[in-house]
């Protein structure tokens, strides 16, 4: 576990429950700047509800989560994004009919200036191009690389990926993973992914968590990856 003093993120304890169901059972872990950290499971054993409860769009039971010191536990949403934290949901819910400019604006709803900055295009070229197309129309891949855009201009110390290669093609994972790897360096950003693809991970994660029935069973640097043995707790 890394010093919580120097963090950038920390989770500790999380319990969260839908109703008298408890889905996580106190999930605790660090991550610091420009540090990648990847948490992996099948379906259903709790990495989205993990990351509604970071984001505050599920209420803790208990635990404490905090960004860049800040205690953020008990902070609405938009609360959380001004304090450092930004969310690319699974499925990505960009605004098909709003233009792809428009839905990176959407991200900027809090800030001074509207204009895309140029950064942001600069990492993404195809937003550029299609920056009058309207969302619906861009591929999965692309739509994926728009929803990173959106949460980028939030200027987040944390960022959290629900599934980020879910349904796209493999030469696109390529892409997205050399994306979060240039973020990530550019501004010192902590990154939390969650995933099934391990290749992914591996591109991307300095650390890999599996997570199973709403609790962390097995931590590993990414330098000691036992491929196989995290293979096996995400075959079904
Ligand atoms: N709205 C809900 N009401 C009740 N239980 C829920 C709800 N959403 C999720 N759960 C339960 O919480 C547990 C964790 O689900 P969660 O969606 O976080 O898993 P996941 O790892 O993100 O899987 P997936 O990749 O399918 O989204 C599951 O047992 C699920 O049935």
């Amino acid at each position: 576990m890394n010093n919580a003093t120097n963090a950038n993120l920390s989770v500790q304890d999380v319990h969260t429950a839908y109703g008298q169901s408890e889905a996580l059972h106190g999930i605790s872990f660090d991550a610091l700047p420009n540090e990648t950290v990847a948490i992996m499971g099948r379906n259903g054993m709790g990495k989205t509800t993990l990351f509604k409860s970071l984001m505050g769009i599920l209420p803790l039971k208990s635990g404490q989560v905090r960004v860049a010191g800040h205690d953020v536990s008990r902070d609405e949403p938009f609360r959380r994004v001004a304090k450092g934290i930004a969310y690319v949901p699974q499925g990505r819910m960009i605004f098909p009919t709003l233009t792809v400019e428009e839905n990176i604006q959407t991200g900027l709803e809090n800030a001074r200036s509207k204009s895309v900055p140029d950064e942001i295009y600069a990492l993404f070229p195809v937003l550029f191009e299609m920056r009058r197309r309207k969302g619906g129309n861009l591929s999965g891949g692309q739509q994926q690389q728009l929803a990173i855009a959106r949460a980028l201009v939030t200027d987040p110390k944390v960022l959290l990926l629900d599934e980020p290669t879910e349904g796209i093609q493999p030469s696109i994972i390529k892409d997205i993973a050399k994306a979060l790897n240039e973020i990530r360096e550019m501004r010192k950003l902590t990154i939390v992914v969650s995933e099934q693809v391990l290749s992914f991970a591996m591109d991307v994660a300095d650390r890999l968590f599996v997570i199973e029935g709403g609790r962390f069973v097995h931590e590993t640097a990414r330098a000691d990856t036992d491929q196989a043995h995290i293979k096996s707790y995400l075959s079904v």
